[in-house]
C-alpha cells in the first residue's frame, strides 16, 4: 500500500526537497503552494500524513496547521522561524512534531520521522497507569505518532495483558500504583523478557531524586519525569524503538543467508536444537530433509557463476511455498534442510516428492537462462535428540539418492 502526504510549502525548491524525500521513503506525494490549494487537495483525497510551512502568502502565522489537523491528518510542521511566538503557536496543535529549517540535517530528520511514521503501525505499545486521566494523556500521544496502544491500570494487569499480548515491544510504565509498582514490574518483566525484545520507560510523579536509578537499575531503557513535554517523550520513544529496530535488523542479518534469503546453518542449529529438545521430553521423534541440488558445478561451469546463484534463488523462493510451516535453511553451498514441524511422516515425504516432481516440471522457467535443474532429496525421521545426528543420517540417505541416479527422495 502506497500512503499519501500532503506538502504544504511555496518554496518550489524546499517542496521539490521534501518530495523527494517522501518519494524515496515510499510515499507518494501531492504539493500545495498555499493554504487554498491544500484545502482543495484536503477536501478531494485521504492523506497519511502532512508536512506543513508555517509561513504561506495566504496564511503567514500557521493558519495551514488547523487545515490539516481539523481533517485529522497528522501533520509536521516545517518553519524557519526559531522565536518564541512561532513555537507557543505551533504547540497549540496535536502535531506529530515541528522542524526548523536550520540546516541540512533537518531534512534528514524529516525522513527519519516519514519512515517512522509507517513502521509505528506495527509497534504495539503498553500504558501502565493507576490514572485513567493520565493513561488516556499518554494514549492519545502514541496514537497521534500511529503506534498501537494497550492500557493497563497497575503492574499486575501489565504483566497478564503483556502476557496475552506477545507483540507488544514498548512499555511505559508509572511507578506508583497499587498492587505492583512499576519499579516491581520492570523486574518481573526484564526475569522474563530481554531488554533485546521489550524496551521499558519509567514515569513517575515522584521528587524521589534515586527513583530513576531505581527503574534503570530494575531494568528500564528510560526515566520520564512527569508532567513531561510531549517533544522529550516523543524523542526517547523513537530513540528506543529505533534501538529495538536496529536490534531486530541485525539479529535478521545474523540468521539469514545473504544470497537466499533463507534461515542460515545457524539459525536452523538454534531452532531445530529448541524444538528437539521439547520433542525428548515428549519422546517424539524428528522427521528432516537434506536436499542438494544435482549436477550444480556443471551449471556453474556451463552458465557462470551468477547464472548458478539465480538458480539458488529461484530455489529458495519454492521453499518458501512448498514448505511455510516448517523450518528450512540453506546450511551452506548448495545444500539445504528441512525440518519438519507439522504433519505424518507419510504427509513430509508425500511433500517432499512433491516439491522434486514441481522443481523438474518447473525449473526451467525459474532463472533468466531457463536452466532446467533437479533435487536430490534424503529424508530420515527417527528418535533423536542431536540436529547433527540427524542430518548425518539424513545425508546418508541423501548419497544414496545421488548413487541411485539424482531426482529422487529416499528414506
Ligand atoms: N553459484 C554458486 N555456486 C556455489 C555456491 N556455493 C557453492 N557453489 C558451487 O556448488 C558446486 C557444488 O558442486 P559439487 O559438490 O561437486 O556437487 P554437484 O556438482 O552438485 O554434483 P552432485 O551433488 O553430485 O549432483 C561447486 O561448484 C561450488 O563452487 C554459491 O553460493 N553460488
Amino acid at each position: 500500500m502506497t500512503r499519501r502526504i500532503l506538502i504544504i510549502e511555496d518554496t518550489p525548491t524546499i517542496a521539490k526537497v521534501q518530495k523527494h524525500i517522501a518519494v524515496s521513503s515510499g510515499y507518494t506525494a501531492d504539493i500545495a503552494g498555499s493554504l487554498a490549494e491544500a484545502k482543495a487537495l484536503v477536501s478531494q483525497n485521504q492523506y497519511f500524513c502532512a508536512v506543513v510551512d508555517f509561513i504561506l502568502p495566504d496564511a503567514p502565522n500557521g493558519e495551514a496547521i488547523p487545515c490539516t489537523i481539523k481533517a485529522e491528518i497528522p501533520t509536521i510542521v516545517m518553519t524557519g522561524n526559531l522565536d518564541i511566538k512561532t513555537r507557543e503557536t505551533v504547540e497549540k496543535y496535536p502535531i506529530i512534531d515541528y522542524i526548523t529549517k536550520e540546516n541540512k540535517q533537518a531534512y534528514q530528520y524529516l525522513k527519519r520521522q516519514l519512515q517512522r511514521l509507517p513502521r509505528n503501525e506495527n509497534v504495539q505499545v503498553l500504558v501502565v497507569d493507576d490514572s485513567r486521566q493520565t493513561r488516556r494523556y499518554i494514549s492519545a500521544l502514541l496514537e497521534r505518532h500511529k503506534y498501537q496502544v494497550l492500557e493497563a491500570k497497575d503492574g499486575q494487569e501489565g504483566l497478564e495483558v503483556l502476557q496475552n499480548n506477545p507483540e507488544i515491544s514498548v512499555i511505559i510504565t508509572d511507578n506508583e500504583m497499587p498492587r505492583m509498582s512499576g519499579v516491581e514490574l520492570c523486574g518481573e518483566i526484564r526475569r522474563l523478557y530481554s531488554d533485546d525484545d521489550i524496551a521499558i520507560i519509567g514515569i513517575s510523579g515522584s521528587n524521589a531524586s534515586h527513583l530513576s536509578a531505581r527503574f534503570l537499575k530494575n531494568g528500564a531503557n528510560d526515566y520520564l519525569r512527569k508532567p513531561f513535554n510531549a517533544e522529550e517523550f516523543y524523542c526517547r520513544l523513537s530513540q528506543n524503538v529505533d534501538m529495538l529496530d536496529n536490534i531486530a535488523t541485525i539479529r535478521l542479518q545474523a540468521n539469514t543467508d545473504y544470497l537466499t534469503k533463507l534461515p542460515n546453518r545457524r539459525y536452523f542449529f538454534e531452532q531445530t536444537t529448541k524444538v528437539l529438545k521439547s520433542k525428548a521430553l515428549k519422546q517424539q521423534s524428528s522427521t528432516l530433509a537434506m536436499i542438494d541440488i544435482d549436477h550444480f558445478k556443471s551449471i556453474n561451469d556451463q552458465y557462470g557463476h551468477d547464472a548458478g546463484d539465480d538458480v539458488l534463488s529461484a530455489l529458495a523462493v519454492c521453499f518458501k511455498k512448498f514448505f511455510e510451516h516448517d523450518l528450512e535453511a540453506r546450511l551452506g553451498g548448495e545444500e539445504f534442510a528441512v525440518f519438519f514441524l507439522q504433519g505424518s511422516v507419510e504427509e513430509n515425504l508425500k511433500q517432499l516428492e512433491l516439491f522434486r516432481q514441481y522443481l523438474d516440471a518447473n525449473s526451467a522457467s525459474m532463472t533468466p537462462h531457463k536452466i532446467h535443474f533437479t533435487i536430490s532429496i534424503g529424508f530420515v525421521s527417527m528418535a533423536e535428540q542431536k540436529v547433527d545426528a540427524l542430518l548425518k543420517a539424513a545425508d546418508v540417505k541423501l548419497y544414496d539418492a545421488k548413487e541411485e541416479g539424482r531426482n529422487r527422495v529416499v528414506s
